[in-house]
Formats: structure tokens, C-alpha cells, sequence
């Protein structure tokens, strides 16, 4: 279980990103990360594994206190908590297998990692773990051959190849069609469920979140000002997150999307029946 008390952070520039963030996430929970830009989304996501160090507050994982260890046990630490990234941050260069391996390398001393050279068991879970992605097919690929939701789907992978007892996702459909967005959300909630690992998604589009997420937390400058089940997400609590005139803009924006992928459909199936 992941613990978060009266976390709080305030930005040499004197920017207060965090405001006294406090909730429980039990395993196998999939959280979306919900609020308008600016609210504190990715600087939460990042005080969880210090990659942002908070200002006060404490986060607890299991039996470790993140907020309590020194450098050299905080690298280890990370080991235990995956993250997913919006630009996917693979090595270009190497295949797929590498990068998933690549997932290892907190794990490996710096010899081997040097050399490439992984235990048979972490490659014959990276093999799993591709075949579970669906990516079975392209394990000797360069990174750079792929498409968005491959590209994605070797992310997860590589997250899930640290074995961590929670994964922190930013932003993972930004860069992919609203299919495929919704591809790899379905893929990260099976998995979590599965492996009852407990996840906070930063997501901007509040119809993913709602669809697959099963717990929505909403930040506004910095604060919680939603958190309960995607049920209760009503529309006056989605305009009070994010004002009236973003939220209509937004439910817009993605009436858009829908239409436009309605129409790329039909387009395909004309397509089809011409051949
Ligand atoms: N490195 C930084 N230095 C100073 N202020 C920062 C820094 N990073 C973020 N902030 C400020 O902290 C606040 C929260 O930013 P954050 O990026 O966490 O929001 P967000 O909800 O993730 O936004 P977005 O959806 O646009 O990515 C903002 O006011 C931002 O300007």
C-alpha cells in the first residue's frame, strides 16, 4: 500500500505546487490523475520517487519511508517504483529486448549493465513480459522502427521488468489516437489488476480516466479537491476542478475526436469494400 500524508512543495520560485496531499492507495488500485494545468499533477507524480523533492510530508510504500532515506538507499528504492512515461523514453538505438532489459539495470552491477550481460531470469521475464504486451513479434526491433502504441506498450513492459510495487504513469496517451489510447489504458489496468499493483495515472483526458481508472483524485492549485469513484465524477464536480469554460472546451474536444474517428471508420470500411 502506498501512504501519503500532508505531502507539500513549493518551488524555489516560490511556486506552491503541493498544498497538505493526503490518500491511501491500497494494492491493485488504478488512481487517474485528474485537474487542470498548472495543478500539480506531474510534481505530485515526481515527489513520489523524488525526482521532485517534496517541501514537507511524508510517503510511505509498504514498510519504506520514500521521504526518509539517503541517497544511496533512494536509488534503490526507485527500483521498486516503475514509471511510465508520455514520450515513451526509449533508447532509439537498441531493440526492443534491450530496452526492456533496460529495466533491469538498477538491479545489475555496473559491470554487466556495461557489458549487457542479464541473468537468464531477467530475460526470460522480459520474453513474458513482450508476449504479455503483445509485442511477441518484434523483440529484435530497433525502438525507432516502431509505432506510438508499440512504442508505449515496450514502456510498460520495461516499467513492469523492475518487478515494482507501484507504477507512476505520466501522461501515457498524450502522444496515441483515441484507439489506441484507449488500448493501452485497458493494457496498464489489466495488468495492474493481475499483478494487484497499485498505480497513479496523470491523465489529461478525463473520458479515459473515467472509462478505466477506478478511483479519480482531481487537483486544483495544488490541493484535492476530488477523490471517489469515477461514478461520482458528475459533471458540477468536473466544472468546479476545472471551471465552466475549460470543461465545456473540453467535453467539445472530445465530441471532435469521437466524430473524426467515426468518420475514419467509415472511410476504412469504404475502403475495404472497394478492394
Ligand atoms: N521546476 C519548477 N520550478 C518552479 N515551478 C514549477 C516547476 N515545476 C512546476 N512548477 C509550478 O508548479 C505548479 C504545478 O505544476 P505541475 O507541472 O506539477 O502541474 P500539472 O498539473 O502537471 O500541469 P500540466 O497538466 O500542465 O502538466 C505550476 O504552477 C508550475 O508552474
Amino acid at each position: 500500500m502506498l501512504s501519503i500524508r500532508n505531502l507539500t512543495k513549493t518551488y524555489k520560485t516560490g511556486d506552491k505546487a503541493l498544498s497538505d496531499v493526503s490518500f491511501d492507495l491500497p494494492k491493485g488500485q488504478v488512481v487517474g490523475l485528474i485537474g487542470p494545468s498548472g495543478a500539480g499533477k506531474s510534481t505530485l507524480i515526481r515527489c513520489l520517487n523524488r525526482l521532485v523533492e517534496p517541501t514537507s510530508g511524508r510517503v510511505m510504500l509498504n514498510d519504506m519511508d520514500v521521504t526518509g532515506l539517503n541517497a544511496r538507499d533512494l536509488r534503490r528504492a526507485r527500483r521498486r517504483i516503475g514509471m511510465i512515461f508520455q514520450e515513451y523514453a526509449l533508447v532509439e538505438r537498441l531493440t526492443v529486448m534491450e530496452n526492456v532489459l533496460s529495466g533491469r539495470l538498477g538491479y545489475v552491477p555496473f559491470w554487466r549493465s556495461f557489458t549487457r550481460r542479464f541473468p537468464g531470469a531477467d530475460i526470460q521475464r522480459a520474453y513474458r513480459l513482450l508476449d504479455r504486451v503483445g509485442l511477441s513479434a518484434h523483440v529484435d526491433k530497433r525502438a525507432d522502427a516502431l509505432s506510438g502504441g508499440q512504442r508505449q506498450r515496450v514502456g510498460i513492459a520495461r516499467a513492469l521488468e523492475q518487478e515494482p510495487e507501484l507504477l507512476l504513469i505520466d501522461e501515457p496517451t498524450a502522444s496515441l489516437d483515441p484507439r489506441t489510447s484507449r488500448q493501452i489504458m485497458r493494457l496498464i489496468t489489466e495488468i495492474c489488476r493481475e499483478d494487484a499493483l497499485p498505480a497513479i495515472i496523470n491523465i489529461h483526458d478525463v473520458l479515459l480516466a473515467r472509462q478505466f481508472a477506478d478511483r479519480i483524485i482531481g487537483l486544483q492549485a495544488g490541493r484535492v479537491v476530488f477523490d471517489g469513484p469515477p461514478s461520482q465524477l458528475t459533471d458540477d464536480v468536473l466544472t468546479r476542478i476545472y471551471g465552466a469554460e475549460d470543461w465545456a472546451a473540453m467535453q467539445k474536444c472530445a465530441a471532435d475526436d469521437a466524430e473524426d474517428e467515426a468518420q475514419a471508420r467509415a472511410d476504412a470500411d469504404r475502403l475495404l469494400e472497394a478492394l
